[in-house]
């Protein structure tokens, strides 16, 4: 497990652009140590805003877009094309404007897809999807991820694994298919905590009040049944990329020492 590092940034704009600069940076590090890179999205505010703020960042094209594998963590489980899936979010802020190697876009199932509205079977399908893509080296049956984006709500869920639901308690699948999910819509597709962490790094994104509890919450390590968001780490980093008012409650020890 690696200890949560924290960088508290000015507002949530901020985050939003040192957050695309340093995955910009990290993509880039990673394709030119092994020629190709991959990174999990997340849905919600914080992970469109640094979509967006990649799509307009001056050194976006740095990144070598067709040798980008990107994944989900989570997904709305609705038809192909519904605006409230992460992937349509997705490509309206930044996929349709680079070019992407389609092959290596790897969307979770739509609930119109050849599984209907079978959730479980969606997630069956995309852990195949995974295990498929991991190689020789790599854990728990997912390819090792460079970066695994996750937004965290303000019950402290992180992907769709909400407290004391089933999903953050699964530790062999890879993905999970979750109902009743507190959260709309209800029914989602979710990595899940083991899945979560094969990845090399994991950045959390955290910005605005309404984060505050939620963040000081997970820091305090009670556990990631009643605290997902504490039970999200990466192999060799896990990253919370805070704004002020979502660290306004953390405890003072734990403050960086300096934040932009
Ligand atoms: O499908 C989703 O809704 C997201 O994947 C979810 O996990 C999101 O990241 C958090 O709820 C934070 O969302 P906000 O950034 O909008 O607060």
């Amino acid at each position: 497990m690696t200890a949560p590092q924290l960088v508290v940034h000015r507002d949530k704009e901020l985050m939003a652009l040192a957050a695309a600069a340093r995955l910009i940076t990290r993509i880039v590090d990673a394709q030119s140590a092994r020629g190709t890179a991959s990174v999990v999205l997340t849905g919600g505010r914080n992970g469109n805003a640094l979509l967006a703020a990649l799509a307009s960042s001056p050194a976006r094209d740095a990144v070598d877009w067709s040798r980008l594998d990107l994944w989900w963590g989570d997904e709305r489980f609705l038809p192909e094309g519904d605006p409230e899936r992460n992937v349509t979010q997705a490509r309206d802020e930044l996929l349709d404007a680079v070019p992407l190697d389609p092959a290596r876009v790897h969307a979770m199932p739509a609930s119109d897809g050849v599984d209907g509205d079978n959730a479980e079977a969606a997630a069956e399908r995309y852990a195949a999807e995974l295990a498929k893509a991991a190689g020789p080296g790599d854990h728990a049956g997912v390819p090792s991820f460079d970066v695994l984006l996750l937004g965290v709500g303000p019950d402290t869920h992180v992907a769709s694994l909400f407290p004391e639901l089933p999903g953050v308690r699964e530790t062999s699948r890879t993905v999970v298919g979750v109902r009743g999910a507190p959260k709309p819509p209800p029914v989602r597709v979710s990595l899940t905590l083991p899945a979560i962490r094969a990845a090399r790094e994991v950045w959390l994104l955290a910005a605005g009040e309404d984060k505050a509890e939620a963040v000081a919450l997970a820091l305090s390590g009670p556990g990631e049944i009643q605290a997902p968001a504490s039970g999200a780490y990466g192999q060799q980093r896990t990253l919370w990329l805070l704004d002020r008012a979502a660290a306004s409650k953390i405890p003072p020890e734990m403050y960086p020492p300096s934040s932009s």
